[in-house]
This record gives structure tokens, sequence and C-alpha cells, in this order.
């Protein structure tokens, strides 16, 4: 069938759609992965957007049971060049096509993603809809484009995510990637996932050693709910923040978020670690970003973007509290970053009063 993708600017990318065919709107963000689209699919951060992924060929290894980061996608759409129908990987189960149709996702293919990421690069991102082509005229209610996007995605009810390890962390979910959880108990933790509104009594009544604070989608401005209990347990406990984590904690302490032109996706963005003066290649998938200016004192930056600067990392001048923008659990990509689970399992030791010896290669 002929579908269009119809930007909130007038411009349209036609193409052939496949998958959920009822008109969903979102924001059009582009992903310069090669690889990892399982991964990006099923990324709850992206709920409410559309992803155009900018390398022309995608789905040639088909999807699987063991790469999912969530059980279902949340994506409002995904636009590729050309989408490959007959995947070969010894691992695969299911097509692109097959997948999306099952979630009734709009999958558009066949397009020019490279005219449409320049339009994205130049005006930044906006937002758009993927639609039959004869349902084109049809006026989407952009205004209506959901807020409370976190909530949706967050587990309703606490769950053990993984039941041995030395140390016991809560992972908060604010639409958490299950690689933050693998990650963890990789790592020798014992993790318990809890939804995003729990309450500071609810999380320490789980006498954890260590919070870490997920991914999650949409803006974090839209969180404000959730900032002071973010920042009761940071005083608390060690913490760790990933992405929509890191904004958060960066928020609860006082500093400021901004919206990015087109944001950052992709599987090598580098990442100057301040300390170490060393690059690492970092996936990333965000929109946002915590503003240099009027960054209180008690932050710290400790990464930055390589190409345009921006704050990458940040760590609380006293408390045991640290947090990165990019993604140390890497799906997809490099594992560079990997070192910073260490660096948690670290601080919850020291919490601990024991000796620490450090792992960090
Ligand atoms: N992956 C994430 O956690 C994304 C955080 C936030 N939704 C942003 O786009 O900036």
């Amino acid at each position: 069938m002929k579908g269009v993708l119809v930007l909130e600017n007038g411009r349209r990318f036609p193409g052939l759609l496949a998958g959920g065919e009822g008109m969903k709107a979102g924001e059009v963000v582009f992903h310069t992965g090669m690889t990892g689209y399982q991964e990006i699919l099923t990324d709850p951060s992206y709920a409410g957007q559309i992803v155009v992924m900018t390398y022309p060929l995608i789905g040639n290894y088909g999807l699987n049971a063991q790469d999912a980061e969530a059980k279902r996608p949340w994506l409002a759409g995904f636009v590729t060049g050309e989408a490959c129908s007959l995947p070969n990987h010894y691992l695969q189960e299911k097509t692109l096509h097959e997948y999306l149709a099952h979630h009734e996702v709009p999958l558009l293919t066949d397009v020019d993603t490279r005219a449409l990421v320049r339009v994205i690069r130049e005006h930044g991102s906006l937002k758009g809809y993927i639609v039959p082509v004869e349902a084109a005229t049809e006026e989407p209610d952009f205004s209506a484009l959901p807020r409370d996007l976190v909530k949706k995605v967050s587990t309703p009810i606490s769950y053990s995510f993984s039941a041995e390890g030395e140390y016991h962390v809560v992972l908060l979910d604010f639409g958490a990637k299950e690689n933050i959880a693998r990650s963890l108990t990789t790592a020798g933790c014992r993790v318990t996932v809890m939804p995003a509104t729990s309450t500071a009594e609810q999380v320490r009544a789980m006498r954890p050693d260590g919070i870490m604070l997920s991914n999650g989608p949409g803006d974090p401005l839209d969180c404000a709910d959730l900032l002071p209990t973010v920042k009761e347990l940071a005083e608390e406990f060690p913490t760790f923040g990933i992405c929509l984590g890191h904004q958060l904690l960066a928020l609860a302490f006082g500093a400021r978020t901004e919206k990015m032109r087109f944001g950052h996706r992709g599987s090598n963005h580098p990442v100057r670690d301040l300390q170490s003066d060393k690059i690492w290649i970092t996936s990333q998938n965000h929109g946002y970003t915590v503003a240099d200016a009027g960054l209180p004192d008690d932050l710290i930056v400790t990464h930055r973007n390589v190409n345009d600067g921006s704050v990458e990392g940040l760590k609380h001048r006293d408390l045991a509290v640290f947090s990165v923008q990019f993604h140390p659990e890497a799906c997809p990509g490099p594992q560079d970053a990997q070192v910073l689970f260490e660096d948690f399992l670290s601080l919850m030791k020291e919490r601990k009063g024991q000796h620490l010896v450090t792992t960090t290669v």
C-alpha cells in the first residue's frame, strides 16, 4: 500500500506502508546506527516518536527473542530507505514487517531518507504523521500528543529482575531498557525494578544499596512531580542516572534542561571523559540536554560531547551521585563506557564500608 510521512511544515515523503495503518503522529527523529534496529524498536525512550533510520538497508538480520529491550515497541512509526523482507540470521524469528504489523506500528519503507534527514537537520526536529496516501488530507491534532509518556511506559508493579548479587539496586523504571538491568546483574547486583511513581518510603522499604535512574521518553520537564523523590533518594543512596535519569537528577539538584535542535541518536557519538581525557565512543538517544547555563556549583561536569560540547556526564560534589547522558549499557552500540557500572558498584561498596578494589580498565 502507498503511504506518506507528512511533516508539520507540509513536506511530504512518500513510501510503501506496512505494519499498522491507523494515523500515528509523533516527533520525527533520525538514528544513524547501521545495526541495532531491534533494540531501537523496543527502547521505550522512543515512545511518541517516529524514527527514521539513516542507514539505507534495515532488517537484514531479522528480529530475535534475545535482543529486545522491552516486551513491545513503543514508538509511533518507523521509516527506512529499504527494508529487508527476507532476513538471514541464525537467531532470527520475525521479519521487520511481521514484527511491526503484529504490534500495529506503521512501517514506511522506500522513503528518500537522505532528503528527509536534511529537512530535520535544517529545521530541527518536526512533528509528523504516517498515513495511507488517500488519508493524507486529514488534519492531525499535534496538540494531542501525550505528555505523560513516562507513566505510560513504566512498569505498573515492582518486580525482581534478578535475585542473586551482593548489592541490591532499585532500578526506577522511567522507560528502562532491559539491558540496564542485565548490565547491573552482570556486574554482580540484585535488581528490583520499581514504578516511576514509587515514593521514597516504598524504595527505602526495599533496603537498597543503590538507586539506578533509568532512561525514558519525552521532555524531562514533564516529570517535575518525580523530582522531589529523585532528590530525596539521591541524598540518601549511591545513585546512578542514565539519559532521562541523568536529566532528572540534574533538574532535581537545580540545573536546567533544554531541547536540542535534532538531538543525538546513533551508536558512535564521541564523548570526552574529562577526568582521563580519553574519548569514548558511545551509544546515544536523546533530544534534550542539561544546559551549561545556570549549572549549580554542586554539580561537576565529567563528560562532554566531542562534536558539540554539550554536557554528557555529571557528578555531585559531595554525594555518591553521578549520571551520564549516553548509554553505558550500549544496546545497540559500543561498550567503552561499561566501566561506569563498576564505578557504581564501587560507590555501593564504599557505602557498605568495605575496602575498594578498582576493576577499572
Ligand atoms: N534515552 C533517553 O532516556 C532520552 C531522554 C529524553 N527523553 C530525551 O530525549 O532527551
